[in-house]
């Protein structure tokens, strides 16, 4: 990577320094059900604690929009990151003023303190130069460690970084090696496989796929507008008709290209969505008018895990089916196992995906599962994330 990482700077004892994480968590009845985002920032708040640095957390949590939400307090963050540092850390019930910039002056070499969600402040999404300085004036170094919030430039991610000297933090490093190495000298054969629900949302990265991709492995439910657009019924399934040219243009270009681009033989269809429901498998056209494709077949499970099982690089993005309903899972597993069973590298881009990984037990045999779901996609689709592009050069 080009940019400068807290390795790169000298002499962190006493410095103040800043790091914008992702606590951006699931929370249920104030209970944390992943913690994952908080587990890998452990590296980065570890070493500049040994460093002897004063660590100021600040992260968004949900999208209230300016405004104090009570249930969007970083409570629950601050009681999990003390448990897993062993150490107590404070919170604060602002992220600027006053009252904050006194907490940070009290502070110790070594000491650890939450910020209250940088959302709270109209000026966070805007990118506020004012809210920007405010932040800034707490601290001597901006580190950027919330990879899951790097594309996007807001005060906390973007504004303060042209105001403090600006490196990343370890986390940021990773996922930046990691996924730009899979983007710019991938092992081969490499395979791209793109699921989930909506072409639009992967219109960008399946285009990227087609040329950095051996293998392009099409599945859920954007597979129906690639359908359509082939002439096939798809029933009721999900379609978006203002894609059909762009749908076959993907087709035409991984032909010309001559990429291999896998797309389902076989489906699962319901004549209703949910875990009741009636369900068949049929060819790709055979989708009869009243049903609706809501998996991949075994047919295509089958040729699927074999492509995977043949890669020296997998990338995952978007799941082959509802599998939050247990009998449209069946895809999304097979898909998973084989990533899980592979030699090759696996990368998870966030997301679905990795939700699925985890609620199959998989999640631990994947290589690596980005922390960042619009980040990892936005990155792999080949666009600069503001969050990166505004900290120091090496
Ligand atoms: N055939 C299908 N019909 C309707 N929804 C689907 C289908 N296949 C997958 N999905 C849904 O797509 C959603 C994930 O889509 P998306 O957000 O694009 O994926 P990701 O978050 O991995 O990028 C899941 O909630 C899943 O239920
Ligand atoms: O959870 C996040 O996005 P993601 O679910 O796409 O990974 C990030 O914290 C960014 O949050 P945002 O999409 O509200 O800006």
């Amino acid at each position: 990577m080009n940019k400068k990482s807290i390795r790169d700077v000298a002499d962190l004892a006493g410095k103040r320094v800043f790091v914008r994480v992702d606590f951006n968590v699931p929370i249920e009845d104030g209970k944390i059900t992943d913690d994952k985002r908080i587990r890998e920032t452990l590296p980065t708040i570890n070493y500049l604690m040994e460093q002897g640095a004063k660590v100021i957390l600040a992260s968004h949590l949900g999208r209230p929009k300016g405004e104090v939400v009570e249930e969007l307090r970083h409570t629950a963050s601050a009681a999990r990151l003390s448990e897993l540092l062993g150490k107590l850390v404070a919170k604060a019930d602002e992220a600027i003023g006053e009252k904050v910039e006194a907490q940070v002056a009290a502070m110790q070499n070594g000491d650890v303190l939450l910020l209250e969600n940088v959302r709270f402040y109209a000026g966070e999404e805007n990118n506020d130069p004012e809210l920007a300085r405010a932040f800034a004036k707490l601290a001597d170094l901006f580190v950027n460690d919330a990879f899951g919030a790097a594309h996007r430039a807001h005060a906390s991610t973007e504004g303060i970084a042209h105001l403090l000297p600006a490196v990343s933090g370890l986390l940021m490093e990773r996922e930046l090696d990691v996924l730009g190495k899979a983007l710019h000298n991938p092992e081969r054969p490499f395979t791209a496989i793109i699921g989930g629900s909506k072409v639009k949302d992967k219109i960008a990265v399946i285009d990227k796929m087609l040329e950095i991709a051996d293998n392009i492995i099409i599945g859920g439910g954007l597979s129906y507008t690639f359908f359509k657009a082939q002439g096939h019924e798809v029933g009721n399934s999900l379609l978006d008709e203002s894609k059909l040219d762009l749908a076959l243009g993907f087709i035409e270009k991984a032909k010309q290209l001559g990429k291999n681009f896998y797309m389902p033989v076989d489906i699962v269809v319901t004549d209703d969505f949910s875990p009741s429901a009636n369900t068949q498998v049929v060819d790709v056209d055979g989708i009869p008018a009243d049903w609706e494709g809501i998996d991949i077949g075994p047919k295509t499970r089958a040729i699927y895990g074999d492509v995977i099982k043949n890669s020296k690089l997998v990338v995952w993005n978007g799941p082959m089916g509802v599998f939050e309903i247990e009998p449209f899972s069946h895809g999304t597993r097979a898909v998973a196992q084989a990533a899980a069973e592979t030699s090759a590298y696996t990368v998870i881009g966030g997301g679905d995906s990795a939700a699925a990984a985890e609620k199959f037990g998989l999640a631990d045999r994947m290589d690596f599962i980005s922390t960042g779901g619009g980040a990892s996609l936005e990155f792999m689709e080949g666009k600069k994330l503001p969050g990166v592009e505004a900290l120091n050069d090496k």
